[in-house]
């Protein structure tokens, strides 16, 4: 029987991170994969693919605004959507394959097959060729992540009523998508679709979309989101999804109780997903699973079973692949005697849209609850010479600061790259930087990274230059 320091048990952005780091610090490591290719949901169904065709379908939008910047197109401009998926397809296949060349790099040993507690140090692979291998791990880290949810009275059939997974992979593009949660998944793959000619409408149970987030990100991309022609039913709660023929119907019930029906050819069902521990046995490992479906962890990633860890979407906390890297490294430092810690309030939360829509720390809301006096300093893109340049003028940066000394409690933007723009927030915050403290700094010009200086001046004493 082959034995191990440390076996991973899935391999995700959580997974194989963890079992890099813990080859890196000298223990001998195992990942087990239920599937034949690496890399989890965010590689394969997930982060990549979707990323893939958000830049896909963008440029596809970006051709009505050529003739602005003096360019001619002649011709009938067409979507291949075939070529468009299978793009898509590459992409991830590359991006995975680099994950097996960093198992072999640093001599990881990959399992494929699903892996399954026999005890607390003994784990079965059960591969596809219907053979099984048991192997020993003196430590056990579940990284097995998530699968979409659904409601308890929608039956998806993968063909017309779908989760993300099929959506990343259409034959077509519907007429009419009706998608229901309006959260990171349907606001994403709506936008898509929506670039590519669909009608579509978002079905959302709470009173606006993307509720997590700030609410004044949430109303701002509603506003440049319905100008490209989405359409919104916020506070509507899903009562039925139907599959006739080729049409999907959804009813919906408003505040009121009244009812409102959507006759859509597909529906995107994106209303969250669950902690994924099918098959996995914890229970002859003697590992707690609570009511909610997560593997139960202390503040060390630890289970109660004490030689058995577990990272990722798995357990409590964001479902984001950046969290997950961070817990896999965590664990492999905690078992090699170091003392890493993760500051989960400063792990920065984006959605992909065009503009991208990004944050970090304490949102008003939050603020407000919590009793905490901030001062807030807000600085929109359309003031900036860089976003005028590239005609991309929607949105704004706002800064969330301590009343009193001044410190950066929270961050919030929408607009042109502020996926990236968030790194510097999170940076500031991690030194505990003030408002003041980012004015001073020096930021290139022209770039959307002054809109970051700007908000950061006009938090500080609302001396903002350029607006
Ligand atoms: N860019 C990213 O970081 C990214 C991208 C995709 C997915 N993810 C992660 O994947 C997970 C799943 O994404 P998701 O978008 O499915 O979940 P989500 O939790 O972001 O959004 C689900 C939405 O569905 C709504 N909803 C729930 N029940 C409903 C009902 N009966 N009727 C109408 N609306 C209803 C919720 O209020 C919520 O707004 C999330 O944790 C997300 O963070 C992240």
């Amino acid at each position: 029987m082959s034995s191990f320091d440390v076996v991973i048990i899935g391999s995700g952005p959580g997974g194989y991170v963890s079992a890099i780091r813990c080859a890196q610090l000298g223990f001998k490591t195992a990942i087990v994969e239920k599937y034949n290719a690496l890399g989890g949901t965010c590689l394969n169904v997930g982060c990549i693919p979707s990323k893939a065709l958000l830049a896909s379908s963008h440029h596809y939008s970006e051709i009505a605004h050529f003739a602005d910047h003096g360019i001619e197109v002649s011709g009938d401009v067409k979507i291949n959507l075939e070529k468009m998926i299978a793009r898509k397809q590459a992409v991830v296949d590359q991006t995975v394959g680099g994950i097996n060349y960093l198992m072999d790099k640093n001599k990881i040993t990959v399992f494929n097959g699903l892996g399954s507690f026999v005890d607390a140090t003994h784990i079965a692979v059960a591969k596809a060729d219907g053979t099984s291998e048991t192997i020993e791990a003196k430590y056990t880290v579940i990284a097995t992540g998530s699968k979409p949810s659904s409601l308890p009275f929608i039956k998806i059939d993968k063909e017309r009523i779908i989760t993300s997974t099929e959506a990343l992979a259409l034959k077509e593009v519907p007429k009419h998508l009706v998608i229901i949660g309006g959260g990171v998944i349907g606001i994403e793959l709506g936008q898509v679709y929506l670039r590519l000619g669909a009608q579509v409408s978002v079905v959302e149970f709470m009173d606006r979309i993307i509720p997590g987030m700030d609410s004044s990100l949430s109303k701002e991309l509603t506003k440049v989101l319905k100008k490209q022609g989405m359409k919104f039913y916020v506070s509507h709660k899903v009562k039925s999804v139907e599959r006739n023929g080729d049409a999907v119907v959804v009813q919906a019930e408003n505040a009121k109780g009244e009812t409102i029906t959507l006759e859509g050819d597909y529906s995107l069902v994106s209303v969250g997903r669950r902690p994924y521990t099918d098959g996995l046995n914890a229970d002859k490992a003697g590992v707690k699973i609570s009511d909610r479906g997560q593997v139960e962890v202390n503040d060390h990633l630890q289970t109660n079973v004490p030689n058995i860890y577990a990272i990722g979407d798995v357990i409590r906390g964001a479902m984001l692949a950046h969290k997950a890297e961070e817990e896999g490294t965590m664990v492999a430092e905690i078992l090699a005697g170091q003392k890493p810690h993760i500051d989960y309030n400063l792990i920065p939360g984006v959605v992909y849209t065009w503009p991208e829509v990004a944050a970090v720390g304490q949102t008003e809301e939050q603020l407000k609850a919590a009793g905490i006096a901030y001062k807030a300093g807000s600085f929109p893109f359309k003031a900036l010479g860089r976003a005028r340049a590239s005609a991309d003028l929607d949105g704004f940066v706002k800064i969330l600061a301590d009343e009193k000394t001044d410190e950066v409690l929270g961050v919030h933007m929408i607009g042109a790259r502020t996926a990236d723009l968030i790194a510097e927030a999170v940076t500031a915050m991690e030194f505990k930087a003030s408002a003041e403290d980012i004015s001073r700094m020096s930021h290139a010009h022209p770039t959307f990274a002054e809109a970051v200086k700007e908000a950061a001046l006009a938090a500080t004493e609302n001396r903002a230059i350029h607006v």
